[in-house]
Protein backbone atom coordinates (compact mmCIF):
# COMPACT_ATOMS: atom_id res chain seq x y z
CA UNK A 1 0.00 0.00 0.00
CA UNK A 2 1.04 3.83 -0.25
CA UNK A 3 0.95 5.89 2.67
CA UNK A 4 -2.14 8.23 2.95
CA UNK A 5 -1.81 11.43 0.43
CA UNK A 6 -1.85 13.68 3.50
CA UNK A 7 1.29 11.94 3.58
CA UNK A 8 0.84 11.03 7.42
CA UNK A 9 0.53 7.50 8.94
CA UNK A 10 -2.72 6.60 10.76
CA UNK A 11 -0.53 3.81 12.87
CA UNK A 12 -2.17 4.16 16.34
CA UNK A 13 -3.51 1.12 17.78
CA UNK A 14 -2.18 -0.91 15.26
CA UNK A 15 -0.76 -4.50 16.24
CA UNK A 16 2.63 -4.93 14.06
CA UNK A 17 2.96 -8.55 13.34
CA UNK A 18 6.51 -10.01 11.12
CA UNK A 19 6.34 -13.65 10.04
CA UNK A 20 10.01 -14.87 9.77
CA UNK A 21 11.76 -18.02 8.54
CA UNK A 22 13.91 -19.45 6.42
CA UNK A 23 13.29 -19.51 2.76
CA UNK A 24 10.23 -22.31 1.85
CA UNK A 25 10.18 -22.30 5.93
CA UNK A 26 6.48 -22.02 5.16
CA UNK A 27 5.37 -18.13 5.69
CA UNK A 28 2.88 -17.55 3.12
CA UNK A 29 1.35 -20.53 4.13
CA UNK A 30 1.19 -19.35 7.66
CA UNK A 31 0.18 -16.08 6.82
CA UNK A 32 -2.10 -17.01 4.46
CA UNK A 33 -3.86 -19.00 7.54
CA UNK A 34 -4.15 -16.23 9.48
CA UNK A 35 -5.87 -14.37 6.33
CA UNK A 36 -8.74 -16.04 7.17
CA UNK A 37 -9.32 -14.18 9.94
CA UNK A 38 -11.18 -10.65 9.74
CA UNK A 39 -9.44 -7.67 10.85
CA UNK A 40 -6.19 -8.96 9.96
CA UNK A 41 -4.03 -7.39 7.25
CA UNK A 42 -2.03 -9.57 5.81
CA UNK A 43 1.06 -8.01 4.01
CA UNK A 44 3.05 -11.22 1.87
CA UNK A 45 6.85 -10.27 0.61
CA UNK A 46 6.36 -8.06 -2.20
CA UNK A 47 8.46 -10.62 -4.41
CA UNK A 48 6.69 -9.37 -7.55
CA UNK A 49 8.22 -5.92 -7.00
CA UNK A 50 11.78 -7.33 -6.25
CA UNK A 51 11.32 -9.40 -9.67
CA UNK A 52 9.99 -6.15 -11.75
CA UNK A 53 11.25 -2.47 -10.92
CA UNK A 54 10.33 -0.76 -14.51
CA UNK A 55 11.01 -3.76 -16.15
CA UNK A 56 13.99 -4.83 -14.35
CA UNK A 57 14.70 -7.84 -12.15
CA UNK A 58 17.51 -7.07 -9.32
CA UNK A 59 16.23 -10.47 -7.78
CA UNK A 60 17.22 -12.38 -10.66
CA UNK A 61 20.60 -10.21 -10.86
CA UNK A 62 21.07 -10.68 -7.47
CA UNK A 63 21.21 -14.73 -7.61
CA UNK A 64 23.21 -14.60 -10.68
CA UNK A 65 25.98 -12.01 -9.63
CA UNK A 66 25.59 -11.46 -5.83
CA UNK A 67 29.02 -8.83 -5.90
CA UNK A 68 27.46 -6.98 -8.56
CA UNK A 69 23.92 -6.48 -7.95
CA UNK A 70 23.25 -7.09 -3.83
CA UNK A 71 23.40 -3.42 -3.11
CA UNK A 72 20.85 -2.65 -5.91
CA UNK A 73 18.58 -5.80 -4.80
CA UNK A 74 18.89 -4.72 -0.97
CA UNK A 75 18.39 -1.03 -1.44
CA UNK A 76 15.26 -1.84 -3.07
CA UNK A 77 14.17 -4.86 -0.47
CA UNK A 78 14.54 -1.95 2.40
CA UNK A 79 12.51 0.30 0.37
CA UNK A 80 9.66 -1.97 -0.19
CA UNK A 81 9.54 -3.07 3.20
CA UNK A 82 9.32 0.27 4.80
CA UNK A 83 6.60 1.23 2.38
CA UNK A 84 4.82 -2.08 4.11
CA UNK A 85 5.28 -1.57 7.49
CA UNK A 86 4.40 2.37 7.23
CA UNK A 87 1.54 1.98 4.95
CA UNK A 88 -1.80 3.23 6.44
CA UNK A 89 -4.43 0.65 7.57
CA UNK A 90 -7.57 0.40 9.31
CA UNK A 91 -7.22 -3.33 9.96
CA UNK A 92 -6.38 -3.57 13.93
CA UNK A 93 -3.44 -5.82 13.38
CA UNK A 94 -1.55 -6.06 10.39
CA UNK A 95 0.77 -9.27 10.11
CA UNK A 96 4.19 -9.40 7.43
CA UNK A 97 5.94 -11.63 5.37
CA UNK A 98 9.53 -10.66 7.03
CA UNK A 99 10.50 -7.46 7.79
CA UNK A 100 13.00 -4.50 7.19
CA UNK A 101 15.39 -5.96 10.24
CA UNK A 102 15.31 -9.67 8.12
CA UNK A 103 16.64 -7.84 5.50
CA UNK A 104 19.25 -6.58 6.94
CA UNK A 105 20.12 -9.15 9.61
CA UNK A 106 19.57 -11.68 7.58
CA UNK A 107 19.79 -11.52 3.46
CA UNK A 108 22.12 -8.37 3.44
CA UNK A 109 24.08 -9.15 6.43
CA UNK A 110 25.02 -13.29 4.79
CA UNK A 111 25.76 -11.44 1.26
CA UNK A 112 28.79 -9.46 3.89
CA UNK A 113 30.20 -12.07 5.46
CA UNK A 114 30.06 -14.18 2.65
CA UNK A 115 32.17 -11.89 0.93
CA UNK A 116 29.82 -11.04 -1.94
CA UNK A 117 28.77 -7.51 -0.89
CA UNK A 118 31.71 -4.58 -0.73
CA UNK A 119 32.41 -3.14 2.22
CA UNK A 120 31.66 0.63 0.88
CA UNK A 121 27.80 -1.37 -0.48
CA UNK A 122 27.57 -2.58 2.93
CA UNK A 123 28.40 0.85 4.49
CA UNK A 124 26.06 2.84 2.20
CA UNK A 125 23.20 0.61 3.09
CA UNK A 126 23.76 0.42 6.98
CA UNK A 127 24.23 4.00 6.97
CA UNK A 128 20.03 4.52 5.50
CA UNK A 129 19.33 1.21 7.83
CA UNK A 130 20.35 2.94 11.09
CA UNK A 131 18.64 6.62 10.18
CA UNK A 132 15.31 5.00 8.89
CA UNK A 133 14.91 2.51 12.15
CA UNK A 134 16.70 6.03 14.25
CA UNK A 135 14.20 8.44 12.67
CA UNK A 136 10.74 6.48 12.00
CA UNK A 137 8.63 4.37 13.98
CA UNK A 138 8.24 0.87 12.28
CA UNK A 139 5.57 -0.78 14.14
CA UNK A 140 6.33 -4.25 15.11
CA UNK A 141 4.87 -5.79 18.36
CA UNK A 142 5.74 -9.71 18.02
CA UNK A 143 7.76 -11.46 15.99
CA UNK A 144 6.91 -15.21 15.10
CA UNK A 145 9.74 -17.15 14.06
CA UNK A 146 9.36 -20.66 12.27
CA UNK A 147 11.63 -22.23 12.72
CA UNK A 148 13.09 -24.93 11.03
CA UNK A 149 15.60 -27.29 9.94
CA UNK A 150 17.18 -26.14 6.45
CA UNK A 151 17.07 -30.04 5.13
CA UNK A 152 13.18 -29.55 5.37
CA UNK A 153 13.26 -25.85 3.53
CA UNK A 154 15.73 -27.55 0.63
CA UNK A 155 12.78 -30.41 0.59
CA UNK A 156 9.78 -27.73 -0.02
CA UNK A 157 11.66 -25.45 -2.22
CA UNK A 158 12.23 -28.52 -5.13
CA UNK A 159 8.74 -28.89 -4.64
CA UNK A 160 8.09 -25.11 -5.22
CA UNK A 161 10.51 -23.80 -6.88
CA UNK A 162 9.96 -20.43 -8.29
CA UNK A 163 11.18 -19.53 -11.40
CA UNK A 164 14.60 -19.03 -12.77
CA UNK A 165 16.08 -17.24 -9.80
CA UNK A 166 15.70 -20.26 -6.84
CA UNK A 167 17.12 -22.58 -9.25
CA UNK A 168 21.04 -21.98 -7.60
CA UNK A 169 19.80 -22.14 -3.64
CA UNK A 170 22.08 -24.92 -2.04
CA UNK A 171 21.40 -26.29 1.11
CA UNK A 172 24.70 -24.39 2.26
CA UNK A 173 23.20 -21.18 1.22
CA UNK A 174 19.89 -22.37 3.44
CA UNK A 175 21.93 -23.58 6.43
CA UNK A 176 23.81 -20.14 6.43
CA UNK A 177 20.75 -18.23 6.75
CA UNK A 178 19.24 -20.56 9.72
CA UNK A 179 22.38 -19.82 11.46
CA UNK A 180 21.69 -16.22 10.96
CA UNK A 181 17.74 -16.60 12.28
CA UNK A 182 19.33 -19.00 14.97
CA UNK A 183 21.72 -16.25 16.45
CA UNK A 184 18.86 -13.19 16.20
CA UNK A 185 15.80 -14.67 17.42
CA UNK A 186 17.24 -18.18 19.26
CA UNK A 187 20.51 -17.54 20.51
CA UNK A 188 19.87 -13.47 20.64
CA UNK A 189 23.91 -13.11 20.29
CA UNK A 190 23.57 -10.70 17.09
CA UNK A 191 21.13 -7.93 16.71
CA UNK A 192 18.64 -6.37 18.65
CA UNK A 193 14.92 -7.60 18.60
CA UNK A 194 12.02 -4.62 17.31
CA UNK A 195 9.50 -7.26 19.69
CA UNK A 196 9.86 -10.40 21.68
CA UNK A 197 9.96 -13.44 19.94
CA UNK A 198 7.54 -16.54 19.79
CA UNK A 199 9.36 -19.71 18.31
CA UNK A 200 7.15 -22.06 16.15
CA UNK A 201 8.72 -25.64 15.52
CA UNK A 202 7.59 -25.59 11.75
CA UNK A 203 9.17 -28.56 10.37
CA UNK A 204 5.55 -30.29 10.66
CA UNK A 205 3.40 -31.05 7.70
CA UNK A 206 0.57 -29.01 6.54
CA UNK A 207 -1.99 -30.52 9.51
CA UNK A 208 0.68 -30.08 11.97
CA UNK A 209 1.24 -26.60 11.01
CA UNK A 210 -2.86 -25.92 10.84
CA UNK A 211 -2.91 -26.71 14.53
CA UNK A 212 0.08 -25.45 16.04
CA UNK A 213 -1.59 -21.79 14.43
CA UNK A 214 -4.61 -23.05 16.14
CA UNK A 215 -3.13 -23.41 19.61
CA UNK A 216 -0.86 -20.40 19.24
CA UNK A 217 -3.27 -18.08 17.74
CA UNK A 218 -4.79 -16.60 20.85
CA UNK A 219 -1.29 -16.04 21.96
CA UNK A 220 -0.54 -14.30 18.93
CA UNK A 221 -3.60 -12.23 18.81
CA UNK A 222 -3.66 -11.17 21.93
CA UNK A 223 -2.12 -7.78 22.27
CA UNK A 224 -4.36 -6.62 19.71
CA UNK A 225 -6.77 -6.78 22.66
CA UNK A 226 -5.54 -4.18 24.89
N1 LIG B 1 4.03 -27.69 6.60
C1 LIG B 1 4.37 -27.95 5.32
N2 LIG B 1 4.61 -29.22 4.91
C2 LIG B 1 4.96 -29.48 3.64
N3 LIG B 1 5.09 -28.54 2.65
C3 LIG B 1 4.86 -27.27 3.03
C4 LIG B 1 4.48 -26.89 4.34
N4 LIG B 1 4.31 -25.55 4.39
C5 LIG B 1 4.58 -25.11 3.14
N5 LIG B 1 4.90 -26.12 2.32
C6 LIG B 1 5.25 -26.05 0.89
O1 LIG B 1 6.60 -25.63 0.87
C7 LIG B 1 6.77 -24.56 -0.08
C8 LIG B 1 7.16 -23.28 0.67
O2 LIG B 1 6.04 -22.89 1.45
P1 LIG B 1 5.74 -21.34 1.61
O3 LIG B 1 4.58 -21.19 2.53
O4 LIG B 1 5.69 -20.67 0.27
O5 LIG B 1 7.09 -20.86 2.36
P2 LIG B 1 7.76 -19.41 2.41
O6 LIG B 1 6.66 -18.41 2.19
O7 LIG B 1 8.35 -19.38 3.79
O8 LIG B 1 8.79 -19.38 1.33
C9 LIG B 1 5.46 -24.44 -0.83
O9 LIG B 1 5.52 -25.26 -1.98
C10 LIG B 1 4.44 -25.01 0.16
O10 LIG B 1 3.35 -25.62 -0.50
N1 LIG C 1 19.08 -11.14 -1.13
C1 LIG C 1 17.89 -11.17 -0.53
N2 LIG C 1 17.00 -12.11 -0.91
C2 LIG C 1 15.86 -12.10 -0.23
C3 LIG C 1 15.53 -11.19 0.79
N3 LIG C 1 14.29 -11.49 1.25
C4 LIG C 1 13.86 -12.54 0.53
N4 LIG C 1 14.80 -12.90 -0.36
C5 LIG C 1 14.67 -13.91 -1.40
C6 LIG C 1 14.67 -15.32 -0.93
C7 LIG C 1 13.72 -15.97 -1.89
O1 LIG C 1 14.40 -16.27 -3.10
C8 LIG C 1 12.71 -14.89 -2.21
C9 LIG C 1 11.47 -14.91 -1.37
O2 LIG C 1 11.76 -15.38 -0.10
P1 LIG C 1 10.77 -16.49 0.56
O3 LIG C 1 11.43 -16.84 1.86
O4 LIG C 1 9.46 -15.78 0.72
O5 LIG C 1 10.70 -17.62 -0.40
O6 LIG C 1 13.41 -13.66 -1.99
C10 LIG C 1 16.50 -10.17 1.12
O7 LIG C 1 16.33 -9.29 1.96
N5 LIG C 1 17.65 -10.22 0.43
Amino acid sequence: GFASSQGFHILKGLLGIIVEGNIASGKTTCLEYFSRTSDIEVLTEPVSKWRNVRGHNPLALMYQDPERWGLTLQSYIQLTMLDRHTSTTEAAVRMMERSIFSAKYIFEENLFRSGKMPEVDFAVLSEWFHWITANMSIPVDLTVYLQTDPETCHRRLKQRCRETEEKGITLEYLQAIHELYEDWLVRRTSFSLPAPVLVIPADGDHQDMMLKYEENREQILAAAIF
